[in-house]
């Protein structure tokens, strides 16, 4: 009977909140008991049940309900260590698994836990994250190792973990006896120094010897950190050493990395190193979109008026978590006060998002933009000529330069070919002079401010 209800319910919460989300969060879910109206799962790890339990609970309360169990309360607990003895009895103790709680829940495990999400199948691929999804698609195959380190680098939010997750995932999935270690480097460093305070460092070494992939996230991190980079440049060796994949992540080259040994930063470059470009409009609306989908399971009630998506993929250019945080926010809004998402309620309830992300102008592209505007030369926005049909449009790329940056006077200067800044402060006062009378003049210091903001 249990397992009646819960396969329908199963059914019905596949299609209210879509494969994706299903995939991840429901499927894992295990139905223990349901008896006096409680509902009693069973989740692998306690990230998932705290998620699950927030997001889902009720859902799966009232479609319970709907089938015919009367549950009042659903509940979730990760099975503690001796609940999972035969099983763990079996398991290799530092593997880095989809379905075992990890390092929070058992002390022994070097791994940190592998977020559900991030997988392949939700990591949106555009020009700006095309090589780096390949390539790790590739690792994620598990043939012979061809590039050793995979390293992958690119700014905050990119989706590094990210791809670094969705590999481990894979991997389990195709090869569950692989030993996949996943940790961030600051791990590293702290399962290091434990080891060593507490004399363990021949089992700290065999047991990161033992892997068959490690990655570290975040390499950065141990830079100027002398005795891990050792440690590591060691474990790194070896592996490698024994054909074992190495994937590593950090927020810039390996050559860029301040206080890192000289001997780990070409050791890093040996393998294919790649990055994670800064996203493009095309790349953040299809992210939306993605989100937006998994939420409309979410929150089947809801709508979402046309342009919004692409407002949001055109003005929050920051990063994708910051484009996720404000999808999330606008959701949970839009739900509780019951309206539909338009522009007006994405601008009221984002302003803060918005102003922030809001694009810096640079004076560079200023330039290049009233060069084009007015039809003249760029080098002659920083040239000597003083015929009024260049030394106008000079003045104009002055005025919107101290407007749109934040650039000091003399700064400005430098940038205008080495002019001092009292000549800048010439040209912005003229410019200020001529907008109220010169409609032209006005009308242009319009068009050009509102092609620079975006
Ligand atoms: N291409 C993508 N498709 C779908 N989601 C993405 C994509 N890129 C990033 N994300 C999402 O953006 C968020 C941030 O990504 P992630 O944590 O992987 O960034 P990161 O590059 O590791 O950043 P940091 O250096 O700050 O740790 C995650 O929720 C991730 O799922």
């Amino acid at each position: 009977m249990i397992e009646e209800s819960w396969g329908q319910v199963r059914n019905e919460l596949l299609k209210s909140v879509g494969k994706n989300n299903f995939a991840s969060w429901i499927e894992p879910l295990k139905l223990d008991t349901l008896e006096n109206g409680i509902a009693r799962f069973e989740v692998p790890t306690k990230f998932m049940r705290d998620w699950v339990s927030r997001n889902f609970a009720e859902q799966i309360r009232q479609h319970l309900t709907r089938v015919g169990a009367e549950v009042e309360r659903v509940e979730f607990h990760v099975p503690t260590q001796r609940d999972a003895a035969p099983a763990k009895a079996e398991a290799k103790p530092n593997r880095a698994s989809r379905n075992a709680p990890r390092a929070g829940d058992d002390a022994e495990l070097p791994g940190a836990p592998l977020d559900a999400r991030f997988t392949f199948d939700s990591f949106v691929v555009g020009k700006p994250n095309e090589l780096a999804h390949a390539a790790a698609r590739r690792v994620a195959e598990g043939g012979p190792v061809t590039f050793n380190p995979l390293f992958l680098y690119g700014g905050v939010g990119l989706g590094k973990t990210h791809l670094m997750h969705a590999v481990a995932h894979e991997l389990q999935t195709r090869q569950p006896d692989l030993r996949v270690l996943y940790l961030s480097a600051e791990q590293f460093m702290y399962r290091f120094v434990q080891a060593l305070r507490e004399k363990e460092i021949m089992g700290f070494k065999e047991m990161f010897r033992s892997v068959d992939v490690l990655m570290v996230d975040d390499v950065q991190f141990i830079a100027g950190k002398e005795s891990t980079q050792e440690e590591f440049f060691h474990t790194f060796n070896a592996l490698v050493d024994q054909n074992k994949q190495i994937i590593i992540s950090a927020d810039r080259a390996p050559g860029e990395i301040k206080d890192l040994e000289e001997r780990i930063k070409s050791r890093l470059q040996c393998g294919l190193v790649v990055d994670l470009h800064p996203t493009d409009y095309e790349l953040r609306l299809g992210i939306l979109q993605q989100k937006a989908e998994q939420y409309r399971g979410q929150y089947p009630a809801l709508k979402l008026a046309n342009g919004v998506l692409e407002f949001l993929a055109h003005r929050i250019t920051t990063n994708v978590r910051v484009l996720e945080g404000a999808l999330t926010r606008l959701f949970a809004f839009a739900s509780l006060v019951g309206r539909e998402i338009t522009l007006d309620l994405a601008q009221d309830c984002l302003a803060d998002i918005l102003r922030a992300s809001d694009r810096k102008v640079t004076i560079e592209e200023i330039q290049r933009k009233v060069a084009e505007h007015y039809n003249i030369r760029l080098s002659d926005m920083i040239g000597p000529k003083r015929v009024r049909t260049i030394a106008r449009p000079r003045q104009v790329a002055m005025y919107l330069a101290k407007t749109l940056t934040t650039r000091s006077l003399p700064e400005i200067g430098r940038r205008f070919g080495g002019r001092d800044h009292t000549t800048i402060m010439h040209g912005i006062r003229k410019v200020e002079e001529l907008k109220t009378t010169d409609s032209q003049l006005s009308e242009d210091l319009n068009m050009l401010r509102r092609l620079l903001e975006g």
